[in-house]
C-alpha cells in the first residue's frame, strides 16, 4: 500500500437500500457513535440514492434524511459526517440543508460517463469548504481510458478525490487493478473504491484497489448494502491489520458496533443468493434488487429473468422505473407464449 487507508463507512447510506430506507434516529445515533469511536474517517448518512432520494421511484424513507443527519451529527465528534448527492435527485438547496445540519463531506455521484452534470454541485460544496468527492457509478460499463477522462472532469472541478463504484459488483480483481492503477498514475488527487459483493469479491477487489494505490475505501458494517451488500468493513480492517497496513480503525471497537448496533436490526442476513449473484453476473445496478423482487412478485415472474433483461438493456442507476416496465413486458410475452 502506498499510504494509510481512509475508511468511508456507508452503512447508513448504501445500507439504507437493504433496510428499505427504514433507519430510525435511535439506530443512526448508536451506529454513528460506534463508528466514530472505532476510527472511521467519514461516516455517510443519507437515503440509499443520496440526499432527497425518498420518493415513489426510489422508495420512501421512514425518517427524513435531515433528521437522521441531525441525529448523527450530535454524536460524531472525530470523523467527518458525510452524505451522497446525485445531481437531479438532490439539489444545491438540499446540500445547503445537509451542511446546516453538520455534513462536512459530500460525494457527488453520476453515471460513469456523465461526470459533467456534477459541476455546479461540486462548486457549491467546495464554496462551503466541504471535503468533496466525485463518485463514478457502474464503472464496469467503461474502459479505464474513458474513466480517466471522466475523472479528469472531476479533478478539474476541484474535488478532493475520485471514487470508483463497482455498483453492480461485476468487476474481477484484474478489472479493478486496470482501472485504479491508471487513475492513480495519471491523476494528482487520491482515488477511492466502493465494492459490492454480488460475486463474493468485495474484500478481494477492495484489497486490489488499495494495492494499486486507492487510499479511500468504502465499507459497511456486516456488509449491509444493496444487492449482496458492500465490502464488510470489519473484515477488510482485520485483513489490512494482518498486512500491517495502517487504517486508523480499532478492530475490537468496529467488531463491537457491527455486532451490537447493526446485526440486531438487519432485516435479513447479507448473503449471496441467486438473485444477488445474478446482479453481479449480468452487471446490474445493485440497488435494483429489492425493486426487482417486488416486480417479480407482482407479475409472477422469476426475478432472474427480470435482472438478466435489465442487464441486457444496459439499465443504469436512476432508471428504477424501467424495472416495472421490463417486468410488464416480460409477463406479456410469457403469457402470449403460454
Ligand atoms: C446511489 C448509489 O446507490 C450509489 C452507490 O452506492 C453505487 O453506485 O454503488
Ligand atoms: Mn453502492
Amino acid at each position: 500500500m502506498k499510504s494509510r487507508i481512509h475508511f468511508i463507512d456507508t452503512t447508513m447510506r448504501d445500507g439504507s437500500h437493504a433496510m428499505s430506507h427504514s433507519f430510525t434516529k435511535e439506530q443512526v445515533s448508536l451506529i454513528a457513535q460506534g463508528l466514530d469511536d472505532a476510527g472511521a474517517d467519514i461516516i455517510e448518512v443519507s437515503h440509499g440514492d443520496g440526499i432527497a432520494g425518498s420518493s415513489i421511484n426510489y422508495g420512501f424513507s421512514k425518517t427524513r434524511d435531515i433528521e437522521l443527519i441531525e441525529a448523527a451529527s450530535k454524536v460524531v465528534k472525530r470523523a467527518k459526517l458525510g452524505a451522497l448527492l446525485i445531481p437531479g435527485i438532490g439539489t444545491i438547496s438540499d446540500l445547503q440543508e445537509a451542511y446546516d445540519h453538520g455534513v462536512r463531506a459530500v460525494r457527488i455521484a453520476t453515471h460513469v460517463t456523465e461526470s459533467d452534470v456534477s459541476l455546479q454541485h461540486i462548486k457549491a460544496a467546495k464554496d462551503r469548504g466541504m471535503f468533496t468527492a466525485g463518485f463514478l457509478m457502474m464503472v464496469h460499463m467503461a474502459e479505464p481510458e474513458k474513466i480517466l477522462e471522466q475523472a479528469r472532469i472531476f479533478e478539474d472541478a476541484g474535488v478532493d478525490y475520485v471514487n470508483l463504484a463497482d455498483s453492480a459488483g461485476h468487476l474481477l480483481p484484474d478489472d479493478v487493478r486496470r482501472r485504479v492503477s491508471l487513475l492513480s498514475e495519471k491523476l494528482s488527487i487520491p482515488v477511492g473504491f466502493h465494492a459490492h459483493n454480488n460475486l463474493g469479491l468485495a474484500v478481494a477487489n477492495s484489497l486490489a484497489a488499495a494495492e494499486e494505490g486507492a487510499s479511500y475505501i468504502d465499507g459497511t458494517l456486516r456488509g449491509l448494502g444493496a444487492g449482496a451488500g458492500n465490502c464488510q468493513i470489519e473484515v477488510l480492517s482485520a485483513v489490512l491489520e494482518r498486512m500491517e497496513c495502517a487504517t486508523g480503525i480499532d478492530l475490537d471497537k468496529i467488531l463491537k458496533v457491527a455486532e451490537e448496533a447493526v446485526e440486531p436490526i438487519m432485516p435479513r442476513a447479507q448473503v449471496i443468493d441467486t438473485a444477488s449473484l445474478m446482479l453481479g453476473y449480468a452487471g446490474v445496478y445493485s440497488s435494483f434488487l429489492l425493486h426487482a423482487r417486488r416486480a417479480a412478485e407482482k407479475f409472477d415472474l422469476n426475478i432472474k429473468d427480470i435482472l438478466v433483461e435489465l442487464g441486457r438493456r444496459g439499465m443504469v442507476g436512476g432508471q428504477e422505473d424501467m424495472i416495472v416496465d421490463v417486468a410488464y413486458q416480460l409477463s406479456r410475452s410469457q403469457h402470449k407464449a403460454d
